[in-house]
């Protein structure tokens, strides 16, 4: 890097957002001690459409896209020079223009359970109602335990939490990392094992996306990046382009290390009401986890059938 500049950190505005914006400026101003002062890097809150529709379930109303339109437009016309996203909800593919080669160290990418009363998933009673927003979560919830009910349950974190205390549902499912972030890792009631719950993927990954040519940014995040956690995020995002097309067929999937050279990628494909499952699995050298991650979801895919991946609205 030659020459020090100021650059500007796009991010929503919600409090898990502005935790991984700061999170990311934190970990460059440590990489980047000898080039950059606080004041080098600013943060810039870009209000996304997502934002500000609270009442319906995400795949009602466009899907994942709609937290991040707002932040790639930023990008393009030079408002921000780059920006901060949960991976996981960043679609498979990113517009003309724009690349994601910097993923932070994963933090814990599992599902827990928390519930009012502190009874763990496998104590609630039938007919108990589970709050989500999830369909991934709704349909896996359910092809456990088809006596229970689910509700939608929407808004940030504290949202939700609040709205279990009001009484709206006896229990709730949110990613650990998100929580973890937040420092509220006391509400958790259970952490779900991936057997329990297959998590979401690229969840707990934070990615940096930034304009293609913009070399500097380029040079800028390279030191941050977490090859592991890029590669299992790339595996698991391989799998899901084969698969996507329709956000309302819940898919989940999760790769881990085995040992220093291999991952152990694990999938699934439910239907909504959790009554349809299918599962794949293998591993790979972690040097060809895009390849993993494309066989495992041609092998769903394959097994899925055309209704399976397009179950109406
Ligand atoms: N869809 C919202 C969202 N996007 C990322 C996280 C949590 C943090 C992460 O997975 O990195 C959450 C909240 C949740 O699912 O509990």
């Amino acid at each position: 890097m030659t020459i020090a500049k100021k650059y500007k950190i796009g991010t929503r505005g919600s409090p898990l957002a502005l935790a991984q914006a700061d999170e990311t400026r934190v970990r460059l101003l440590e990489a980047h001690s000898d080039i950059l002062t606080p004041q080098d890097l600013e943060i810039v809150v870009i209000k996304t459409t997502g934002d500000q529709i609270q009442d319906r379930a995400l795949s009602e109303v466009g899907g994942k896209g709609l937290f991040v339109k707002e932040i790639e437009e930023a990008l393009l016309t030079g408002t921000i020079d780059f920006a901060v996203h949960s991976m996981k909800d960043m679609e498979t593919r990113l517009p003309q223009g724009l690349v994601i080669d910097c993923i932070l160290p994963r933090e814990d990418a599992r599902d827990v359970f928390i519930s009012a009363d502190g009874a763990r998933l496998a104590d609630l009673p039938a007919g108990a109602i589970v709050g989500t927003s999830s369909l991934r979560r709704q349909a896996q919830i359910l092809n456990r335990r088809p006596d229970l009910e689910v509700c939608i349950f929407r808004g940030s974190v504290d949202t939700r939490l609040r709205k279990l205390q009001e009484g709206e549902a006896d229990a709730t499912l949110l990613a650990y990392a998100g929580l973890k972030r937040l420092g509220k890792e006391n509400v958790v009631t259970d952490l779900l094992s991936p057997e329990e719950m297959l998590p979401a993927v690229a969840q707990g990954a934070i990615g940096i996306e930034r304009r293609t040519s913009d070399k500097d940014v380029k040079a800028l995040l390279a030191p941050i990046n977490d090859a592991v956690s890029f590669s299992r995020v790339q595996c698991e995002r391989a799998m899901l382009a084969v698969l996507d097309g329709s956000c309302r067929t819940p898919i989940a999937g999760y790769a881990e290390i085995v040992d220093a050279e291999n991952l152990y990628f694990r999938a699934s494909l439910l239907s909504p009401d959790g009554t349809l499952r299918l599962d794949a699995k293998g591993t790979g050298p972690i040097t060809q986890a895009h390849e993993l991650g494309e066989r495992i979801g041609h092998e769903l895919k394959n097994s899925a059938g055309e209704d399976m991946l397009s179950f109406p609205v």
